[in-house]
C-alpha cells in the first residue's frame, strides 16, 4: 500500500493531522491499533469551550455537560471560584470521548483519509537510510504501508519517536500517574469542575471532579511519578472517595499516565513528525492534552502538505512544524512547566496561605496568569522567583 502520509494513532492529535492533510489533497492513511476508536477512555474529558470551538464546531452528540466554572480547594478546604471562560484548558465542556474521538476520525475519513482500525504500527520502514513508511500488524497479518512521511500520534506510550531516534524518554518526575472513577453521587455539583490540592491527597498533583450531568462525574487524581509507589494513585483515590462521598457508586475505573515533562528537544526527524502526547505536548500544570494535540495535529497536517508538494520531507522540509507549534502552544507549555516545578515543592501550609491570601480578591474573572499576578503581589517573598512568568 502506498500513500503520502501515514498517521499512527487515531486520538485527537492523529485524527486532526489526518483530516487536515487529507483536506490539503494528500493521500492519507490513519492507523489505529484498537478496534474501537476512543475506547477505552483514559481521560477526564475536560476542555475549554472557547479553544475547542476555535478548532471544530461543537456537537451536542459528544458533549456530556457544560459547566459554569471551576472551584479550586486548598488542603484546609478554603476555596476560590473561577468562571468558565477564564479557567484554562480544563473547563467549559466535559466531553464524551468515546463519541468525540470517533467523530474526529470520521471527519478525517470524510476528508478523504483511509482509516484502518485494528492495525498496530510495529516499526518504521527504511530504504537507503530514509524513512519510507511503516510496517504494521493488521488482523494478525504483517502489512507494509509506504509513505513519504510518518506522523507519530501514538500517545503517551509512543514508540514512533523512539524508532526515529528522537529522545522521548520520560523520567518518573515527568509523568503524572493517574487513576479515575466514573461515579454517581448525589453530592456532585453538576455546574462546576472541582480541583483539590494537597500533598496528602495527591502528592505533586491534584484531585479533580468533572461533572458529566445528573450527578455523574469523572473523579480522579494524578500523582507525580517520582513521589508515587505502585498502586498508590488507586489507593489515594479510593481514600478520597470513601471520605468525601461515601455513598458514591463507581461504574468505571481507568488508570493512565500524562506527560508533564514540558517540550522535548525536537519533534521531527527525516520523514517523521510527532504530535500530541507522543511529542509531550500536554500541559505540565493541568495535564490537559486534548486541545494541544488537536492544534499540533492541524499544524502538522498543513506543514506535511507543503513538504510533500515541495518534495522535501526531510528535517528541513518539516521544520515549519517544529517552529509553529513552539511559537503557539509551546510557549504556554514552557511557562506552565516552570509553574509546575515550583508548585510541586510547596507544602500544604504554603498552599493554604496562598489560598487565604486571594480569598478577599475577586479572582473569578481572572485567567491563570492574572491570578498568579495577584498571588505574587500578595505573597512576594514566597513567589518572587515566578515574577518572570507574569511580565
Ligand atoms: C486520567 C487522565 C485524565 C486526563 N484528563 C484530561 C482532561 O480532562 N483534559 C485534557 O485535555 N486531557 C486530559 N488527559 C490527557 C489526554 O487524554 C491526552 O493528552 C490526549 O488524549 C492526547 O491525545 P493524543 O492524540 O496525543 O493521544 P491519544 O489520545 O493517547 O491517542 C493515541 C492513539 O494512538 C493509538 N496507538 C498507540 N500506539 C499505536 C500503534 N503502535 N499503532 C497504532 N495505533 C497506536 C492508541 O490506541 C490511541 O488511540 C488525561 C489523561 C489521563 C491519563
Amino acid at each position: 500500500m502506498r500513500c503520502d502520509v501515514v498517521v499512527v494513532g487515531a486520538g485527537p492529535g492523529g485524527s486532526m493531522a489526518a483530516k487536515t492533510a487529507a483536506e490539503k489533497g494528500l493521500k492519507v492513511v490513519l492507523v489505529e491499533k484498537r478496534q474501537e476508536i476512543g475506547d477505552p477512555v483514559r481521560c477526564a474529558e475536560g476542555v475549554s469551550k472557547a479553544r475547542l470551538s476555535s478548532m471544530i464546531k461543537p456537537d451536542p452528540k459528544w458533549i456530556a455537560s457544560e459547566v459554569k466554572g471551576a472551584r479550586l480547594y486548598a488542603p484546609d478546604g478554603s476555596n476560590v471560584v473561577m468562571s468558565e471562560d477564564k479557567s484554562g484548558d480544563e473547563v467549559g465542556y466535559v466531553l464524551e470521548r468515546k463519541i468525540f474521538d470517533r467523530a474526529l476520525a470520521m471527519d478525517a475519513a470524510r476528508a478523504g483519509a483511509r482509516v484502518m482500525v485494528k492495525t498496530r504500527a510495529l516499526d518504521l520502514l527504511r530504504a537507503n537510510g530514509s524513512v519510507k513508511g511503516i510496517r504494521a500488524m493488521r488482523y494478525g497479518e504483517i502489512i507494509d504501508i509506504e509513505a513519504d512521511v510518518v506522523i507519530g500520534a501514538d500517545g503517551v506510550e509512543s514508540k514512533v519517536g523512539r524508532w526515529a531516534g528522537i529522545d522521548t524518554a520520560l523520567k518518573p518526575g515527568d509523568i503524572e500517574v493517574c487513576a479515575q472513577f466514573l461515579l454517581y453521587d448525589k453530592g456532585i455539583d453538576d455546574e462546576y469542575c472541582e480541583f483539590f490540592l494537597g500533598n496528602e491527597l495527591a502528592p505533586g498533583g491534584y484531585v479533580w471532579s468533572f461533572p458529566k450531568g445528573e450527578h455523574l462525574a469523572n473523579v480522579g487524581l494524578g500523582v507525580i511519578g517520582s513521589r508515587s509507589e505502585p498502586g498508590a494513585p488507586v489507593k489515594l483515590l479510593r481514600r478520597f472517595v470513601e471520605r468525601r462521598m461515601p455513598e458514591a457508586r463507581i461504574v468505571e475505573m481507568v488508570v493512565g499516565g500524562v506527560p508533564v515533562s514540558g517540550p522535548i528537544e525536537r519533534t521531527i526527524a527525516d520523514g517523521v513528525m510527532l504530535v500530541g502526547d507522543a511529542a509531550r505536548q500536554s500541559d505540565p500544570i493541568t495535564g490537559g492534552g486534548i486541545l494541544n494535540a488537536m492544534q499540533a495535529g492541524m499544524i502538522a497536517g498543513e506543514v506535511v502538505a507543503d513538504a510533500v508538494s515541495s518534495g522535501d520531507t526531510g528535517v528541513e522540509g518539516l521544520m515549519a512544524y517544529e517552529k509553529r507549534w513552539r511559537e503557539s502552544i509551546g510557549k504556554q507549555i514552557a511557562r506552565h512547566l516552570d509553574l509546575k516545578e515550583f508548585f510541586i515543592r510547596l507544602s500544604d501550609d504554603d498552599l493554604n496561605k496562598l489560598m487565604h491570601s486571594i480569598q478577599s480578591e475577586d479572582v473569578s474573572k481572572m485567567d491563570l496568569r492574572g491570578m498568579l499576578r495577584v498571588l505574587i503581589r500578595l505573597n512576594p517573598k514566597m513567589l518572587w522567583e515566578l515574577r518572570h512568568l507574569v511580565m
